[in-house]
């Protein structure tokens, strides 16, 4: 006779506590190590020693014979890894620039529940401050909003992994003397959210903003009859659909954003892509100071002299330190037409010797070149088992 379904989950419940209270013991350790790093000044992350200790759990479970396929280890290991580097660094960072406010204003884009309200409140949640929200309705409000000393930082939305470059965005960074002083990577899923119970072939209408109406088009094509009513953002949607409260309709959005609204999901991952992400920078009025020890980033803007072969001039110069270039964008300059203005985004610190020699040696090969910020790479890329 097999157990009873409610003995089995109720032995399931009581792992997955233990489970809970073995990862807050090793989150707390990660405290601890960024503790003794300090002292020693070691680089935080430490990729060969998470390489190894992957590789000793994969073979420990093989020992074992704990039939768990090795895939499954790394995915789950890969992401506890993550959460001690990021804590790691918070902690560096909250040292170095020590603000003894607990609350953080952040300018955003749309209303609650926006994709751009989410990474904000993902944002203060990872430095433990309470977040205070200003909504805006543009690109533009943001970058005035933090001049002005009414948010702390504003929120931006620099690249999509299925749309590309937000070209608005880097246009205005173009003349803005705000800095940049973090990064966030925030999943980008889209859902089926409703009011009540009910069920698919009820939903005769469905609500959202046109972007989220395209990149679900596969999935709005497979039902059957369904009206659709343009929004102007996500948010709107779920606001509309929560305070009409029927059966027969529903909003295409994010799932902790319908929570806002109190809808739940009918149906999650309806997207034609899968891995859709949009990276957000964050911008605020003073330069961030970044720790040595923790991986780091700098946006730079240039324009270079008009001569055959100036960009492979200027880009050679980061291979001559070693500087690894993560991205490279170029945008018209307004007024000067068949001018272009490059973003070019280093793995480096500005403090750091090396980094300071390489822009000194640039400034050579560019008629302008500014900082625009230096930041703590957030998006931590997991190692591989070899
Ligand atoms: C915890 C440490 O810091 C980082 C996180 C690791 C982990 O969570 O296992 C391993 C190596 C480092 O990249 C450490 O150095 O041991």
């Amino acid at each position: 006779m097999p157990l009873d379904l409610s003995e089995i989950r109720q032995q399931i419940t009581q792992i997955d506590r233990s489970l809970l209270k073995l990862l807050s013991e090793r989150h707390r350790l990660a405290f601890e190590v960024a503790r003794s790093k300090e002292l020693t000044q070691k680089p935080l992350r430490d990729e060969e020693r998470e390489q190894q200790l992957l590789q000793e759990l994969i073979a420990f479970a093989e020992n074992e014979n704990y039939q768990l396929e090795p895939q499954y280890i790394t995915q789950i290991f890969q992401r506890i890894i993550e959460d001690s580097v990021v804590t790691q660094q918070v902690y560096l960072q909250n040292k170095l620039n020590r603000q003894r406010e607990s609350s953080v204003h952040i300018a955003f884009l749309g209303k609650r529940g926006s994709y751009s309200n989410l990474a904000s409140r993902s944002y203060a949640n990872r430095y433990s401050k309470q977040l205070i929200e200003l909504s805006c309705s543009s690109f533009e409000q943001i970058f005035e909003k933090v001049r002005s000393g009414e948010a702390d930082f504003g929120m931006l939305p620099l690249e999509n992994t299925t749309s590309g470059s937000i070209n608005e965005v880097y246009d205005l960074l173009q003349h803005t003397d705000l800095s940049l002083v973090g990064e966030l990577a925030y999943p980008i899923k889209h859902c089926v959210l409703v009011t009540e119970q009910t069920d698919l072939d009820r939903i005769d209408t469905l609500y959202s903003h046109p972007q989220v109406i395209q990149q679900c088009s596969q999935f709005i094509r497979s039902l059957d009859r369904v009206h659709i009513e343009y929004c102007e953002s996500s948010s709107h949607a779920m606001q509309l659909v929560a305070s009409l409260n029927k059966p027969n309709i529903a909003a295409l959005g994010n799932e902790d954003g319908g929570k806002l609204y109190g809808l739940r999901v009918l149906k999650t991952d309806i997207a034609n892509q899968a891995n859709n992400i949009t990276r957000f920078i964050v911008v605020a009025r003073e330069p961030l100071s970044v720790s040595p020890q923790i991986s780091t980033k700098t946006l730079l803007l240039m324009t270079t002299g008009q001569q055959a072969g100036s960009l492979v001039d200027a880009l050679l110069v980061f291979k001559k330190y070693r500087i690894n270039m993560t991205k490279l964008e170029s945008r018209p300059i307004y007024g000067k037409p068949w001018e272009e203005m490059f973003y070019l985004e280093i793995e480096a610190n500005i403090n750091h010797p090396d980094t300071k020699r390489a822009l000194d040696e640039l400034k050579r090969y560019s008629s302008f070149l500014k900082v625009l910020g230096c930041y703590p790479s957030e998006i931590v890329k997991p190692v591989d088992v070899k």
